[in-house]
């Protein structure tokens, strides 16, 4: 099994590329299942959860084919085949997202549930009720979400009591081929929300409010294909800054949205960093200092992005200081915790929050990935361990960051993959 050696690296220097969003392009991938002709997707990342994603849209009968540099061409004009199998779901829980864009289109669907996974259970059913109050039959049997509906779904009101990313993109898609208006409530604002309503728009739909938590679709009739840029991923640009800053350095991401990553620069700028942003570009420079703890709870867009929590708990177990991270929307999101602290990290876990108290230098260690952006914190403490940080299980990595240690090598780091 592949994983990933670290040896102590220097400041982080230089420029680094940031590819398309992986939350964004997965769910605009989706939607290619509502049109009648092909789709052009560009800024697609090359990554494992894209290539799952295509299997999974392959075997419905979507016939996809990989363009120039980052594009890929998806044509759904010949789905025959409306299920999801578990094969294909448990390795990817957005495989949920085929649930409403082929209920919408054909009427039917046979969607494996996703279950549980490493950060928490991470339940479904504000997908399904919605879908029900859409006038869905949905039947769940044998692990599998077997939904149908006579004619087409019809337009709702609907209330989500949690604010949901997957549910509110899955109704959305669902709604754009609707009979009717639908109005989703207590949705979700993040920018890949966004990101995915531009995209049906360019299809034909008729959505607004994307990016509020009050989003109105008006159903039509058929959604045909289109060319659309998927979003740059912020989580993405936010870990590359993140490891510029405990190591001291001064890195340019290029090719970013700084516009969506407004509350982590302000709590880089907080832990001492000078941040600068261009209408594609951010840079941090650490002027050669250590980071300052900072507190942060996570909560939905435009708070602090979950995603980004365990890049910050290993910021914090470096950094001056104490620093308090808490952890609000998923159960079990500090598996890294553990980790951390074989590299010398002190930190206590107090209920849904980790108490980092700074230490001057982390020892390298053996170390386990237990989800994608843990493994991204294991990295980032890696590169100011003292000696060699050795990253297992690294195929949670490489669901979600495309070329990580090629690109933190062309920035100085000594970091290589070895089987
Ligand atoms: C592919 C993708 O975009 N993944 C992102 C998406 O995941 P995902 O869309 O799965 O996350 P959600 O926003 O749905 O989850 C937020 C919270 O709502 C709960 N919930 C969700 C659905 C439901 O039907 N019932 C329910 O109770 C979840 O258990 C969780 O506690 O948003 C998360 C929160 O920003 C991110 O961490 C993930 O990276
Ligand atoms: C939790 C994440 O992804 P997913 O929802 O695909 O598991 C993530 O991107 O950090």
């Amino acid at each position: 099994m592949e994983k990933l050696s670290i040896h102590t690296s220097p400041a982080l220097q230089g420029e680094v590329s940031i590819s398309g969003a992986k939350n964004a392009a997965l769910p605009i991938l989706m939607a290619s299942i509502l049109a009648d002709s092909t789709c052009v997707f560009d800024n697609v990342p090359h990554l494992r959860d894209i290539k799952t994603s295509i299997a999974l849209l392959a075997g419905l009968g979507v016939k996809a084919s990989r363009g120039k540099d980052d594009e890929l061409l998806l044509d759904p004009s010949a789905i025959d085949n409306y299920t999801a199998s578990y094969e294909l779901v448990k390795t990817m829980r957005a495989s949920i997202l085929v649930l409403g864009p082929l209920l919408a289109k054909y009427g039917q669907a046979n969607v494996s549930l996703p279950g549980g996974c490493a950060i928490g259970a991470r339940p479904v059913n504000l997908h399904l009720e919605g879908l029900k109050q859409m006038g869905a039959d949905i039947q769940v049997d044998a692990g599998y979400v077997r939904a149908s509906v006579e004619g087409r779904l019809k337009g709702a009101h609907i209330f989500m009591d949690v604010v949901s990313v997957g549910a509110t993109e899955n109704l959305m898609m669902a709604a754009a081929l609707a009979d009717g208006e639908s109005i989703l409530e207590n949705a979700a604002r993040e920018p890949e929300i966004v990101d995915l309503a531009n995209c049906l728009n360019r299809m034909g739909a008729k959505v607004t409010g994307a990016g509020t938590d009050s989003i109105k679709i008006e159903g039509v009739a058929r959604l045909h294909g289109c060319h659309y840029r998927v979003l740059p991923d912020r989580i993405e640009t936010g870990t590359f800054l993140v490891a510029a800053a405990v190591t001291g350095g001064q890195v340019t991401c290029l090719n970013a949205a700084p516009e969506t990553l407004e509350v982590v620069l302000n709590k880089l700028t907080q832990a001492g960093a000078e941040i600068k942003t261009g209408k594609d570009w951010v840079s941090l420079d650490m002027h050669g200092k250590r980071p300052k703890s900072v507190n942060l709870k996570t909560s939905p867009h435009p708070g602090f992005p979950t995603d980004m929590q365990a890049q910050f708990v290993a910021m914090n177990c470096v950094a001056e200081g104490t620093g308090v991270v808490t952890e609000n929307i998923f159960e079990n999101r500090f598996m890294h915790v553990p980790e951390l602290q074989r590299m010398g990290a002190k930190i206590s876990l107090e209920g849904n929050s980790a108490v980092c108290n700074g230490v001057e230098q982390l020892t390298g260690a053996q170390v386990m990935a237990t989800d994608l952006r843990a493994s991204a914190s294991l990295i980032i403490a890696g590169l100011v361990a003292q000696g060699e940080t050795i990253v297992d299980r690294i195929y949670h990595l490489d669901r979600g960051y495309e070329h990580i240690e090629k690109k933190l090598t062309q920035l100085g780091a000594n970091i290589s993959r070895i089987s």
